[in-house]
């Protein structure tokens, strides 16, 4: 069976230049494509399984990063965003026009990751930003059609790309969620 990841990762993992400065990211429409700045490089870049996070087509994992939110400005035909789940704790800005997400920003300010908006790399008309160094609640494609029995191959190339496969967040992540509950907690 050929395991297909994502467009960005299935011919391997292109290295980040270690000094990407930013860019433009683009959604896919012919006309009038929704423009969004992006100041500096993309930080916790990862492929992602659930059933959210936007793909593209034929995808079976997203891929996703975050950027400090106050780096993020829309640049050109942002009337055609709109919030994908008002009720999601990411609120996914898509595009109307082709349903891109351009970039996802949460609003709770007592989330551990306020602060951080989510976006796709893939769509920098430059190329330089950092790469995915994980994968993401892989279990979670079997939710968007995947069949069971095909997640032992799939877990082995994401291994075989350099993605290690979890199941939620890293390990690195949960603990960052974990100690902020606890923080929290003791105050
Ligand atoms: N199994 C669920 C998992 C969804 C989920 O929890 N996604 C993570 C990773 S993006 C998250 O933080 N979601 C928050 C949100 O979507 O607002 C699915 O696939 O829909
Ligand atoms: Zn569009
Ligand atoms: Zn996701």
């Amino acid at each position: 069976m050929t395991v297909h990841i994502h467009p960005s990762v299935d011919g391997g993992i292109k290295q980040g230049s270690g000094h990407f400065a930013g860019g433009t990211l683009v959604c896919k429409c012919s006309d009038k494509p929704v423009k969004v700045g992006v100041k500096g490089d993309v930080a916790h870049n990862h492929a992602c399984g659930c059933t959210k996070c936007w793909k593209p087509s034929g995808a079976t994992f997203s891929v996703v990063a975050v950027v400090p939110r106050e780096n993020v400005t829309v640049l050109q035909n942002g009337d055609k965003l709109r919030i994908v789940d008002q009720a999601a704790t990411i609120q996914r800005h898509a595009c109307t026009g082709c349903g891109t997400h351009m970039f996802g920003r949460i609003e709770n300010k007592g989330h551990a990751f306020y602060g951080l908006d989510f976006i796709h790399p893939e769509l920098f008309e430059e190329s330089g930003s950092a790469a995915p160094g994980f994968a993401a609640f892989v279990s979670s494609v079997i939710e968007s059609g995947v069949k069971p029995s095909d997640m032992t191959a799939i877990r082995s190339r994401l291994k075989e790309l350099g993605l290690e496969p979890y199941d939620c967040l890293s390990p690195a992540l949960m603990d960052v969620l974990a100690n902020h509950v606890a923080t929290a907690k003791a105050a």
